[in-house]
Formats: C-alpha cells, sequence, structure tokens
C-alpha cells in the first residue's frame, strides 16, 4: 500500500481535485474563516480584534473545514488560465449532454461493434470467387451502411471516463459536471446516483455538444460486479479514443487496496489519469487525507472551483 502511494505521490498524480458536493463546508470568497496556526504566524499583523467578530459571524449548519480554507483556495490550483476557465464553463453550460450509448459489453459500443460488423462483411465478401462477384456485392464492401446505427454515434469524438470505487460518487460527479446546480433534483439528473453501493451496472457515455464525450461506470468492490469490471478493464485497455481516466476516491473509505490495484494496472498500461476525492465536505476525513498525501494533496477546491477546474481539465485533455 505504501509503496503504491509513494508512486502515486512522486510520480503518478498529475492534479488532485477534490468536490465539496451537498454542504458548503468551504467559507466563500469574503465570507470569514478561522486562520490556521501556521498562518496566524505569518500574519501577525493582521491579527485585528476584528477576528473574534469574524468567529461570532460564522454561523454555519457546517463548521468551515480546518484545512480546506481561503488561503488554500488561493494558492490552489492555477493550471489553467481564466480564458480556459470561462471557456470551458461556458462550454459544460451551453452544451447539450445526450446519452448516447448505456452498455455491459465493451464489444457492443457502437463504433467498436460497426468495425466489427465491417470486418465480417469484408472477410464474406472477399472469401466470394471473381466469378461470384457481382456489382451488387461490390457496393456491398464500399457501402457505409451502418448496420442501422445512427450515423452520429459512430463520429469518433474524445472520450475521458469517471472510474472508482462503488459509491464514490462518480454519477454524482458527472451531473454536477453536466448540470447546473439547481437542477441536480433526482428528477433531472442525467446519471442515477444512489446511497446503494453497485447502483450504476452499466457503462453510460454521454456526449456533449458533438465535441467530446463523457462515460460514466459501475463502481468496483463492494457490490461491483465481475461482468460490470470486465466491460471497464476492456474499455480502458483497448479505447484509442480514451484521452483521460478520472479516477475518484472516496475520502470518507480513504484509498483502499482495490483502488490501489486500479492504479497499478493505469499506470502499467500508461493511461493518463487524474485522482479527484469526493466527498470532502467531512473535514474530519480531509484532514486526515492530507496526513496520508501530505505533500502531493495539499491542495482541496471548493464545490464550484472544483468542478470549474474538472471542466478545464476534460476540455484540456480532449483537446477541445
Ligand atoms: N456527502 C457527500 N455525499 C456524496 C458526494 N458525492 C456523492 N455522494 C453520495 O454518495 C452516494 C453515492 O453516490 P453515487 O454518485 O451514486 O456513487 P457512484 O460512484 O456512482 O456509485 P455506484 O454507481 O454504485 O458505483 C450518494 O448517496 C450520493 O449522494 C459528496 O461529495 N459528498
Ligand atoms: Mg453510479
Amino acid at each position: 500500500m505504501n509503496r503504491t502511494l509513494g508512486r502515486i505521490g512522486s510520480l503518478i498524480l498529475r492534479r488532485c481535485y477534490s468536490i465539496d458536493y451537498l454542504v458548503n463546508s468551504i467559507p466563500k470568497p469574503g465570507a470569514t474563516y478561522t486562520p490556521r496556526e501556521s498562518e496566524k504566524l505569518a500574519s501577525k499583523k493582521q491579527a485585528s480584534p476584528k477576528k473574534p467578530k469574524a468567529k461570532a459571524k460564522a454561523k454555519k449548519p457546517v463548521p468551515p473545514s480546518k484545512l480546506i480554507d481561503q488561503k488554500l483556495l488561493l494558492d490552489g490550483f492555477e493550471p489553467f488560465t481564466p480564458a480556459q476557465y470561462a471557456r470551458a464553463q461556458h462550454v459544460f453550460r451551453a452544451g447539450k449532454p445526450v446519452l448516447s450509448w448505456t452498455l455491459a459489453d465493451y464489444d457492443e459500443i457502437p463504433d467498436v461493434k460497426y468495425a466489427r460488423l465491417a470486418r465480417e462483411r469484408e472477410l464474406k465478401y472477399s472469401n466470394l470467387d471473381p466469378y461470384h462477384k457481382n456489382e451488387t456485392t461490390e457496393n456491398m464492401l464500399n457501402s457505409r451502411k451502418t448496420f442501422g446505427i445512427k450515423p452520429d454515434l459512430l463520429q469518433p469524438l474524445p472520450e475521458v471516463l469517471v472510474i472508482g470505487h462503488t459509491n464514490a460518487g462518480k454519477s454524482s460527479l458527472i451531473n454536477r459536471l453536466l448540470l447546473d446546480k439547481e437542477k441536480l433534483k433526482r428528477q433531472d439528473q442525467l446519471a442515477y446516483v444512489s446511497a446503494r453501493a453497485g447502483y450504476t451496472k452499466t457503462m453510460n457515455c454521454f456526449t456533449i455538444s458533438n465535441k467530446f464525450r463523457i462515460v460514466d461506470s459501475p463502481g468496483f468492490g463492494w457490490h461491483g460486479e465481475e461482468v460490470q469490471g470486465k466491460m471497464v478493464i476492456d474499455y480502458i485497455e483497448k479505447r484509442d479514443l480514451l484521452k483521460m481516466v478520472y479516477f475518484l476516491v472516496d475520502t470518507t473509505a480513504g484509498l483502499r487496496e482495490e483502488d490501489s490495484a486500479i492504479v497499478d494496472h493505469l499506470i502499467e498500461l500508461g493511461v493518463p489519469f487524474s485522482i479527484i476525492f469526493t466527498k470532502v465536505d467531512n473535514p474530519k476525513v480531509v484532514e486526515e487525507l492530507a496526513l496520508t498525501f501530505e505533500v502531493s494533496c495539499r491542495k482541496f477546491i471548493s464545490d464550484d472551483n472544483g468542478v470549474r477546474d474538472i471542466r478545464a481539465s476534460i476540455l484540456d485533455a480532449t483537446g477541445i
């Protein structure tokens, strides 16, 4: 376990994101928060009598996290330019997500299936002896028939995949990325969310504005099923269009053995991935997580900023 963590810290972890979902535990810009000891020392001058006042003001249903604070937000992620962020927000907000496919078998992905059927057809006609070949068979061979599949589905678009343990928050994240916050009611969800582990049973692919695709996946581990895992692994191993894997780690559960195994596999395959820490609205687990990751996971970002970062990252990864 330690070996894997070390590798994540030093080599692979391209970027850490965390999503504060549902509960707003992060002080909003302009809001007050309780400074940490290090900050107090750093800014002795500013330790003005205003602070107790500020403390008294901070009456929120959920107290601000000790680790996620304004300072961390400020020196948090700056990997993208303001223009990139703005563009990402625009693309996601204006984009119309469409469910393109929902499957439990890699070979049934429309373009994969099409390629297979086309190969089979070619084989069939190439085996015909010249005497039996006629114009019709030639036409069949060269035809761009889609075998009944909507041509749009065959259009190659860059894809990103969301994976993680069951209940890690994959479908929640996808909803959060694709829908406005106000629309996050159950009836408006694109990817169904449930407290029951193992809820998503298929890989579900959403196409956004015909530009790129985001794929939700069934979780592995507790209540996950082998056959579902096979499709996800097939997809990771074979899918040329895959540009980035977003690997979700539920901070309330910590990094599990299964997580380490998948991370190892991603490393072996050389598939680019980013880790997203979910459920960071519990300050206690965040504290533990920060201790575990120490250097590599110092920065936590708020709900909106987190979503903004991931959106920008998706555009970056897909080259949109
Ligand atoms: N507090 C909190 N709860 C969350 C967060 N993200 C997801 N949840 C909850 O966690 C549970 C599981 O969320 P899902 O999005 O269905 O998780 P999943 O990874 O898609 O799960 P499977 O489809 O079963 O693999 C739901 O009850 C969500 O409301 C978060 O950031 N904070
Ligand atoms: Mg799900």
